[in-house]
């Protein structure tokens, strides 16, 4: 089967968030059960495009109202990533160093969808599967199915996967002309609420619609930024299929970015060294247990909940854990979490950015990883928190309900039922007290990364989805 992964994001070539891991993961392991999987992305100007070999592949422009953008579509040489990995470059719209935020993205992302439709479209064989991955790719569908000149693109299925349905991508309608000609009939399947929402032309146009973990698409019926009635009444197509993860590159045995690999065996020595190092450098106190936070600094994740979260949990344990924040978002949230440092020297660190490194250090180092989330699809950072042997502490939501179990019920996480900053607090408790229980935490440490949560299973689900016909 020829599959054709349409994104934003991909890692190691460009990366935000869990989207990158999960494109830049998935594919590989379609390739390794006997598909061709392929992903076709922006060319930003990132290390990865920098760095590597490139053929150019196809030449075209595109037409966005009166402007015509040249675009050309480069495939990396090596087969690098394990799979084919193909760029659209269009110069003064994608090569940039940011993914997103800019005021023309709308232009950007539309501009990338017709470059991809216009490069397939003149292929002489067509593709198995369109699998496009959030709104950057929602107008795929509508544009394979009712725009003109992707008419031989038409029976070709589209496959919508939604890793978060809190951004949509909405545009008004002074930007429709940007869409290639199409069959003005059907101009309501871009509209949502009086825009045009690709997330929500991908729901209803999309031949399948799959969810990032089964909980994640129940609860979208009832919270789904609007989208709440659509996706119920696409409920029949949709499928929730939980992530994996890369245990190639999520390995606490063979991480390069490690100070000491280790496996479950020598996890307690391994991890202490880990943390040893990880609180020299943010002159923390190694003795005491060690929670962190790695994520977006965003409502979704709870994150604005953290600095009163951290300044009450430090009191009511008389100083004796150490906290460290990795992260950047909000900015409110950014200077209150720094602020904190003032406070609580020597107990309290965190790290406003992006550093991919030190994220591995901390799954590496710390004892208990937090997640308070309000919304979670799947949430990757629980399970790479498992492998390294790393105690989630996780809110009951989305997929960190699919993947942990509360110790109480003969488990390996915490868990809590609200985004609250009493439910977080209670739950720190509750991780203090299994910290301080050696024998307990050394078996949870070694059991959990024991569990299997790489993406073979994935892999196979999405190839039975696509088989469906
Ligand atoms: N400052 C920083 N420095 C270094 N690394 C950082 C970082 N901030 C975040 N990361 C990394 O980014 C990834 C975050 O992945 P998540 O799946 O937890 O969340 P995200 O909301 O981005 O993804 C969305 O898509 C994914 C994939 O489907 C879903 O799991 C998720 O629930 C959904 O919200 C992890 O690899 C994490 O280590």
């Amino acid at each position: 089967m020829e599959i054709i992964h349409v994104s934003a994001e991909c890692y190691p070539v460009a990366k935000v968030g869990g989207l990158a891991d999960v494109v830049g993961a998935l594919p590989k392991y379609q390739c390794r059960l006997g598909h061709f999987a392929k992903v076709v992305m922006p060319a930003y100007q990132t290390r990865f495009v920098q760095e590597n070999e490139f053929d150019v592949v196809y030449e075209s422009w595109v037409r966005l109202g009166r402007n015509d953008y040249p675009f050309r579509v480069l495939h990396e040489r090596s087969n690098k990533l394990g799979f084919d990995l193909f760029l659209v470059h269009i110069s003064g719209l994608l090569d940039r160093e940011g993914i997103y935020g800019y005021a023309d993205d709308t232009e950007r992302f539309f501009a990338f969808q017709i470059a991809v439709l216009d490069w397939i479209v003149q292929w002489e064989h067509r593709p198995d599967v369109l699998h496009c991955h959030d709104h950057h790719a929602g107008l795929v569908p509508f544009m394979t199915a009712h725009c003109f000149k992707y008419r031989q693109l038409s029976q070709v299925p589209t496959v919508l996967t939604i890793h978060n349905a809190q951004y949509q991508g909405q545009f008004g309608y002074n930007k429709l002309h940007y869409m290639p000609p199409f069959d003005s009939w059907k101009a309501g399947e871009l509209d949502w609420d009086g825009d045009i929402n690709p997330l929500a032309s991908a729901i209803k146009c999309a031949w399948r619609v799959t969810t990032v973990s089964p909980s994640y698409l129940d609860e979208l019926g009832h919270g789904a930024r609007g989208l709440e009635s659509l996706l119920r009444a696409e409920r029949g197509k949709s499928h929730g299929i939980l992530n994996g993860i890369d245990n190639e590159v999520w390995d606490p045995q063979t991480d390069p970015m490690l100070v000491k690999k280790y496996a479950h065996r020598t996890v307690e020595s391994g991890k202490r060294l880990n943390k040893e190092a990880l609180c020299r450098v943010f002159e923390l106190n190694p003795d005491h247990p060690l929670f962190v936070f790695v994520g977006r600094l965003v409502e979704e994740k709870g994150a604005d909940l953290l600095p009163e979260i951290f300044y009450n949990a430090i009191q009511q344990s008389e100083r004796k854990i150490s906290v460290l924040v990795l992260g950047s978002g909000n900015g409110d949230t950014e200077h209150r979490l720094s602020e904190l440092k003032n406070l609580f020297p020597g107990i309290y660190n965190t790290y406003i950015g992006y550093n991919e490194q030190l994220s591995h250090q901390m799954y590496a180092g710390a004892d208990f990883l937090l997640m308070p989330s309000r919304v979670e699809p799947c949430g990757l950072n629980q399970m790479y928190a498992l492998r390294y042997g790393t105690v989630p502490v996780v809110r009951r939501i989305g997929g960190l309900k699919d993947t942990v179990i509360d110790i109480g019920d003969n488990g390996f996480g915490i868990c809590h039922d609200q985004t609250s900053a009493w439910d977080v607090e209670r739950a720190i408790q509750r991780a203090r007290e299994l910290y301080d229980n050696k024998k307990l935490f050394k078996q949870v440490r070694k059991y959990m990364m024991q569990l299997d949560h790489s993406w073979d299973r994935a892999a196979q689900d999405y190839i039975d989805l696509y088989d469906i016909k």
